[in-house]
């Protein structure tokens, strides 16, 4: 009974440091450089000491470095979006500018010590930064604020991700490319998933790859579909399944082989944390070496199951937030025992240059009920199993592992370990810890399993005016500039508003996992004959998908109204093949019915399976990973990028059915061979500061020209795109519902992402607009304000004027003309 309740304690707690203290997400309250609710003399631990001391991770005379590093507040650190439009200018500004004013008169005058923001020496292009001020610097001085208010700005628009230096590390040691298929595989809350997404997109529109993020918290996967949608990627998958018994897909007929595997897999398991402890000191008052012991076994497993997902030649990182040996070392050390030589621990030692890294030990002790033991013996009491223990005649080579302490980079404690698959793990080999019948059940594994929203929904890259009011938040804002969507009505063709927002599955308790040995069996069932080819897919990750269905897939097509999924409370994934939406879509976008954007479409509707409210893109590795995963055994919770809504009018006239999405502009923009307009710069802001531009009346756009309006006039909501342009943060408009009866021959924003954004040093001086809804006249609702074409500028450019009977009612794309970018401070770039 006593034991029971221990171990029910020992849970909760642990469950709720993964919950609190392994985010790896900026807090403001780490802002404040003394920990809340604690003095130094909570900073102590007599068990902590003891057990490290004798473990001998820290070199002979640092241990007092060590202990102070492990006391004092952690330096804040952020990384730069290196995939983001702006990332250098933002790197030079940082290394330049607030270089030369913290070395400036307003630092020597404030009397303070500062020390400049300086970037991570070991990541690469001096994309990491860090700076260690207090609150009260931060408030007392204001040059200190301004740089401040940049960070927590750029931060909300997504051109950087506040993570901890040490868990920026196990991502680089992956070395992803665009092409390859990645398993995160414990991936909540996502700060690592965000920078394994960047490395996928480094330098390419659309990789081929895809990452998958994995968790078993389906409330920690929400919370990571939500940190990671503002990289606005069709190539991320989230589902929800314990790690230890991942799936590996793969359709009818078709073993289970090295096609549906993993070119490189993270596997940053759940620990006891301690390496966090500058972040999180009530781990002070909490530890005990106990807590790693409970945590071996699964650590083993996750660890097991990653080598077998894995390709033959990939890379496997292994990481944890722990010093103890027993969760990193210990772990290690079992799978290359347990993979029998299919496993090779690599020696990334010249890699990161700069990182100052401890090698791994080869020999530690496990402390169980009674004492510390070297070594396993039938009379270790407690929760203790042969495969914590070094093993006297391993050879494995240990010391290839890394262990960063706090006291050498100014860092929390970290444990990496890098493996390389040699050759398939063969069949007999063990996907447990050894005797494991002693070892307790995995604290962090949460039974309750709740559905994730439906997709992700923000924008990555590109230029955009446009954007819809539901999904305003984080935005990309400052990779965005220059294009935007927006629709053009014409007489009684009204665009309706944008679709309601996402709602959230309904939860539900947790749908069985499938077994290892299930995930792995060959199914029996044939292939089916007929086959759309996935365009582009990767080479390296699809497999005979020519060969293959993009169509319902095996649980959709039993579910309720043909569209319910295999997993309860989770919407399935379904692929959008309506051909006469599609066509009249490609119509009117003008592009070929072939294109991959008509080519991988998704719903995940399942009420509404003929008329979706919104379209998703996925790349051509996720696509290729769904039509492997014919029978549904991932559980996607999310995927791909929202870039169409279905619009509706109120007379139910419209030449194509869906309208274009703010975030899917840069997905779909390279497509389009219509509706794209490109205003004069004069008109382009003009249109963001009035909403609204009114048309000469000689220029009356064929649909669009009201039989008895004076004018017809383009509108767009300023006030969120121009505020973007201004701070350089997100922007959100309002659609509206319909243009008024006056406002026929509209051009009106269509969607509420954000806008047109400018690098942060570059500041237009724009009228002034009022905040909330997006009006420019607050007393006016949208439409009302939409109808006052008389009091707007007037659209007059020749060049627009010649372009605007081209473009078709409906939704259409804005963008700044080539070289117009140059004006707003921008650096050129290649739209259409
Ligand atoms: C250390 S955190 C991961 C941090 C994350 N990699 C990041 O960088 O943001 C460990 C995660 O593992 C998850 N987890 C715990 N047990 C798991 C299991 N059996 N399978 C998959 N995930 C698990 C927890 O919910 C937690 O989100």
């Amino acid at each position: 009974m006593g034991r029971n309740n221990k171990q029910r304690g020992g849970q909760r707690l642990l469950k709720r440091d993964f919950k609190n203290h392994r985010e790896d997400k900026w807090d403001e309250k780490h802002d404040q450089r003394k920990p809340q609710g604690h003095d130094l003399a909570d900073q102590t631990n007599a068990a902590f000491e003891e057990y490290y001391k004798a473990q001998q991770i820290v070199p002979p005379g640092e241990w007092a470095a060590f202990m102070t590093a492990l006391r004092a507040p952690l330096p804040t650190t952020f990384r730069i979006n290196g995939s983001g439009r702006f990332a250098g200018d933002f790197r030079d500004r940082l290394d330049k500018d607030f270089w030369t004013e913290f070395h400036g008169p307003d630092a020597s005058a404030s009397g303070e010590q500062l020390e400049a923001p300086r970037p991570l020496q070991w990541y690469p292009g001096k994309l990491a930064w860090q700076f260690n001020f207090s609150r009260a610097q931060l408030r007392k001085l204001p040059m200190l604020e301004t740089f401040h208010e940049l960070v927590k700005r750029e931060s909300a628009v997504g051109s950087i991700t506040r993570q901890e230096a040490v868990s920026m590390i196990p991502p680089l040691f992956l070395d992803v490319q665009p092409h390859h298929r990645v398993l995160d595989t414990c991936a909540a809350p996502g700060s690592k998933t965000a920078q394994v997404l960047e490395m996928l997109h480094h330098g390419v529109q659309h990789p081929a790859g895809c990452v998958v993020a994995n968790d078993a918290d389906a409330q920690r996967c929400n919370l990571l579909t939500h940190q990671v949608k503002r990289m606005c990627s069709p190539a991320l998958v989230v589902t929800n399944h314990d790690a230890s018994m991942f799936p590996l897909v793969a359709p009818r007929g078709i073993r289970k082989g090295e096609e549906s595997k993993y070119d490189r897999v993270l596997c940053d398991v759940p620990c006891s944390g301690d390496g966090t402890l500058r972040k999180s000191p009530d781990i002070w008052r909490r530890w005990t070496p106990h807590n790693g012991n409970g945590l071996h076994y699964l650590q083993t497993r996750i660890a097991l199951r990653a080598c077998h997902v894995l390709k033959v030649g990939g890379r496997l990182v292994y990481s944890t937030c722990t010093f103890n040996p027993v969760e990193d070392e210990a772990v290690v050390a079992h799978i290359l025992r347990q993979t029998h030589g299919a496993m090779e621990l690599l020696d990334v030692s010249e890699e990161l240059e700069g990182l100052k890294r401890l090698p791994g030990i080869r020999k530690w002790l496990v402390r169980d009920r009674a004492m510390l033991r070297p070594a396993y013996t039938q009379e270790a009491s407690g929760k203790v199993v042969p495969s914590m223990y070094s093993v006297e005649g391993d050879t494995f080579p240990l010391e290839r592992c890394m262990r960063v302490l706090p006291h050498h980079n100014d860092s929390g404690g970290f444990f990496i370990a890098v493996l390389r698959k040699l050759k398939n793990i063969p069949e007999s080999a063990s996907t447990t810890a050894a005797p494991a019948a002693t070892a307790e059940a995995p604290a962090s594994l949460a039974s309750n399993v709740t559905a994730a929203p439906n997709s992700l929904s923000e924008q990555d890259k590109g230029a955009v005016v446009a954007a819809s009011q539901q999904a305003a938040g984080a935005a990309k804002a400052s990779q965005v500039a220059a294009v935007g969507t927006a629709a053009v009505a014409g007489p009684g063709t009204t665009v309706a508003a944008s679709a309601p927002a996402e709602q959230p599955a309904p939860s539900t308790t947790a749908a069985a996992e499938a077994s290892t040995a299930q995930a792995e069996a060959p199914s029996t069932a044939p292939a089916p004959a007929n086959s759309i080819e996935a365009e582009a897919g990767p080479s390296s990750t699809t497999p005979a998908s020519g060969a293959l269905t993009w169509g319902p897939r095996g649980g959709g097509a039993r579910g309720r109204d043909g569209g319910g999924g295999k997993w309860r409370g989770i919407d399935p994934v379904i692929p959008y093949t309506d051909t006469e939406a599609l066509s009249s879509m490609s119509a009117f976008y003008g592009w070929s019915p072939q294109m991959s954007i008509n080519q991988q479409l998704i719903t995940r509707s399942s009420a509404d399976v003929t008329r979706p409210k919104r379209l998703y893109y996925v790349s051509a590795g996720v696509k290729a990973l769904l039509i492997e995963d014919e029978h549904e055994q991932l559980k996607v919770t999310a995927t791909g990028l929202k870039v169409f809504e279905r619009q509706e009018t109120k007379d139910g006239r419209t030449l194509c059915p869906y309208r274009i999405s703010q975030e899917g502009v840069p997905v779909v923009m390279p497509f389009m061979t219509k509706q794209v307009l490109q205003p004069s710069l004069e008109e382009f802001l003009d249109l963001l500061t009035h909403r609204c531009l009114s048309l000469p009346p000689h220029v009356q756009h064929r649909e669009a020209t009201p039989s008895s309006q004076a004018n017809g006039h383009a509108s767009a909501d300023a006030e969120s795109a121009l505020n973007g342009a201004i701070n350089g943060s997100s922007t959100a408009m309002d659609t509206g519902d319909s243009p008024t009866p006056a406002a026929s021959g509209t051009v009106r924003a269509a969607s509420e992402e954000p806008g047109l954004t400018l690098p942060p040093q570059k500041k237009l001086k724009l009228p002034q607009i009022h905040k909330k809804g997006g009006t420019a006249d607050p007393n006016l609702s949208d439409a009302e304000d939409g109808g006052t074409a008389a009091s707007k500028p007037t659209m007059h450019d020749p060049e627009t004027l010649r372009q605007l009977p081209n473009i078709q009612p409906g939704c259409c794309v804005l963008t700044l003309r080539p070289g117009e970018e140059q004006r707003l401070g921008m650096e050129p770039r290649n739209i259409q």
